[in-house]
């Protein structure tokens, strides 16, 4: 009973169910950026240029190259777990600069299909390579309080903008990708996954108000399920911890490595 639909509402996404008689929620609207609530500040517009010569691309000698997030593919060197600070609007760098990836928008055509345990799912339409870009996390930006008292019972679709914020402190500001999203709110959870996340500064240094983008953290077949580790500190929590019924969501990632539970 296979389904294929294109979806013209949520842009270039094809959905597929060759399980089951659901559609994709009407709940849901695609947006490629974020729905501001009042209790969100505009970022601080503080931006500092780099000094490469205007119209070419930033080289080795450049100061934001010296910390190289990516390499001349543009590729993300995945060993690098910090923030990457993309040239800006301030540079005189030009558009091919590598150090311009996530700010070109992804290219990536991504399927949403029906998984049999988890609900929908998302997968690439073709192979992507390893560090490769593969989109942005958008949706609701909220404060972190507005966040948990919309969503206390069920946390999965809300990404903390917690990336600079010290151990221990709460962040200000969180994403939800619930209602408003791309292809990201698809993205289920794995204990061996293929993308990681990390946070962008594109258009402004405000450390409170950073974006999210997925890369990829191995080369990733075509139809291959996209997935992330929900959870990634988890990996150093004793399994008995789990067992003991510390945690309360079931993972059905099957993969060798599964810790049982997401968080
Ligand atoms: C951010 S959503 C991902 C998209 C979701 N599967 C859907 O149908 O819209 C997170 C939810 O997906 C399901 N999910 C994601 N990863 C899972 C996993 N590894 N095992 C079981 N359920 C999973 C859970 O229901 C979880 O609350």
């Amino acid at each position: 009973m296979a389904k294929i639909y294109d979806c013209p509402e949520h842009h270039r996404l094809r959905v597929i169910n060759k399980v089951d008689c659901e559609k994709l929620p009407t709940s849901f609207t695609y947006i490629d950026g974020y729905v501001r609530s009042a209790n969100v500040p505009l970022p601080s517009t503080v931006m500092f240029p780099c000094s490469c010569e205007p119209g070419s691309p930033c080289g080795m000698n450049c100061e934001c190259m010296s910390v190289p997030y990516y390499d001349a593919d543009g590729l993300l060197c995945t060993d690098y777990p910090g923030p990457i600070y993309e040239c800006n609007d301030m540079c005189g760098c030009s558009s091919d600069c590598p150090n311009r990836v996530v700010q070109r928008g992804n290219i990536i055509e991504i399927d949403i299909f029906r998984t049999k345990a988890k609900g929908w799912g998302a997968s690439t339409r073709r192979q992507i390579r390893k560090g490769e870009y593969v989109c942005r996390y958008t949706g609701e930006l909220l404060s972190n309080a507005e966040a948990e008292e919309r969503h206390s019972h069920d946390t999965t679709y809300l990404f903390d903008l917690d990336k600079e914020v010290p151990d221990g402190n709460q962040p200000l500001f969180t994403i939800d990708a619930r209602s408003y999203g791309n292809a990201s709110h698809f993205f289920n959870h794995s204990c061996e996954p293929n993308m990681v996340i990390r946070a962008v500064y594109i258009d402004h240094l405000d450390p409170r108000l950073h974006e999210l983008a997925f890369f990829a953290i191995r080369d990733i077949t075509t139809g291959e399920e996209l997935t992330f580790d929900y959870s990634p500190s988890a990996d150093n929590v004793p399994r008995c911890a789990y067992d003991n019924g510390v945690s309360k969501f079931h993972c059905f990632c099957n993969t060798p490595r599964c810790r049982k539970f997401i968080f």
